[in-house]
């Protein structure tokens, strides 16, 4: 439904800067089908919120066109009014209404002619988890409630791609996991397609089906959400999951370089390489073990905890 083809942006600079080496965005190319959704990864400052601003119409690439269903969409050059229609954006910060109710909020865009207009806002209010807080005035709710207002409000405008930046930001890790699954069964359930941008594995790994992996401003990798995760073709790809241990070859048995993730070690017995456990992390129902292999350190899980300076055998099972 969405196609981003060749885009190239940059923010204004100083006339003696060369705009192309210092492009924001860089030669990105993008397809979102509808219904899918996807996560846009990457380190701070590489470039995800500029590519949210610039696909919703707020922002005027250099180069480059962006489609819906095949028809273009201009920029802001082009309108008075930023932005699309069949678009709806949650940006970082979030722009509410302070002195009316969570539900005039949410139900500002709805029609008045709409006789289902009430329990659409139920519906709503109870997909963000908010029914409680129906007649608050918003300048009374706390951070993450306001995002989830937010959220509401958005999807109150059915939205046939629905853009994310850092949704779950404000919002505790007791909300969030709820939160999550029924905001996503939404999307699913009304074929909405959702570009995310996170910092959360949990995010990206639970829910999308597709994963963009964002450095410098171009898109290093794309694809299959499960694939990117279980074979990263590189460092910070997989780093952006999770630790990641790097191990040489020769040191594991390994006849080449290995990206493995803490979960693809284990400890076994005598047939094993010696390693001597520097510090053990606890984490809940398992321990992050630290220790040293050779000259380089390594990271794996284990469920119990080991005392520091012990040698333990370590295999690898998984990349
Ligand atoms: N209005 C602006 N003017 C000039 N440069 C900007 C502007 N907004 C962002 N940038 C720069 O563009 C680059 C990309 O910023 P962007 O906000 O898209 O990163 P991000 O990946 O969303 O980061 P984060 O994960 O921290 O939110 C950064 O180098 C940033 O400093």
């Amino acid at each position: 439904m969405l196609r981003l083809v060749d885009i190239n942006f940059a923010f204004a600079k100083a006339d003696n800067q060369n705009q192309e080496s210092s492009y924001n965005l860089k030669n990105i190319n993008l397809e979102i089908k509808t219904g899918e959704i996807a996560a846009i990864i990457g380190e701070s400052g590489c470039g995800k919120s500029t590519l949210l601003n610039l696909t919703y119409g707020l922002l005027q690439q250099q180069s480059g066109k962006v489609y819906c269903y095949d028809e273009e969409l201009l920029g802001p050059d082009y309108h008075l009014v930023p932005g699309h229609s069949m678009m709806k954006y949650v940006p970082q910060e979030f722009d509410l209404m302070p002195f009316t109710t969570v539900a005039e909020n949410i139900g500002e865009h709805l029609s008045i002619q709409n006789d289902d207009r009430v329990n659409r806002i139920d519906e709503l209010l109870d997909t963000v988890d908010l029914t409680s807080f129906k007649n608050t005035v918003v300048k009374n709710l706390s951070g993450g409630q306001k995002q989830r207002v937010a959220l509401a409000k958005a999807l109150a405008q059915e939205p046939q791609l629905l853009l994310l930046d850092e949704p779950f930001s404000h919002i505790d890790n007791f909300r969030k996991n709820e939160l999550r699954r029924r905001l996503f069964a939404y999307l699913k359930n009304n074929r909405i397609a959702c570009m995310i941008a996170t910092h959360d594995k949990n995010d990206v790994l639970s829910f999308t089906n597709r994963t963009v992996v964002m450095k410098d401003g171009h898109i290093e990798i794309q694809g299959d959400t499960h694939n990117i995760y279980n074979y990263p073709s590189t460092f910070y790809t997989a780093s952006l999951f999770e630790e990641v241990n790097v191990i040489p070859p020769g040191y594991l048995n390994n006849d080449k370089e290995l990206l493995v993730y803490p979960h693809g070690i284990e400890i076994v017995g005598n047939e094993g390489v010696k390693v001597q456990v520097v510090q053990t992390f606890f984490e809940g129902s398992t321990y992050l073990v630290k220790a040293l292999l050779k000259d380089i350190y390594v990271y794996f899980y284990h469920d119990s905890d080991i005392s520091i300076d012990i040698f333990v055998s370590i295999r690898i099972i998984k990349l």
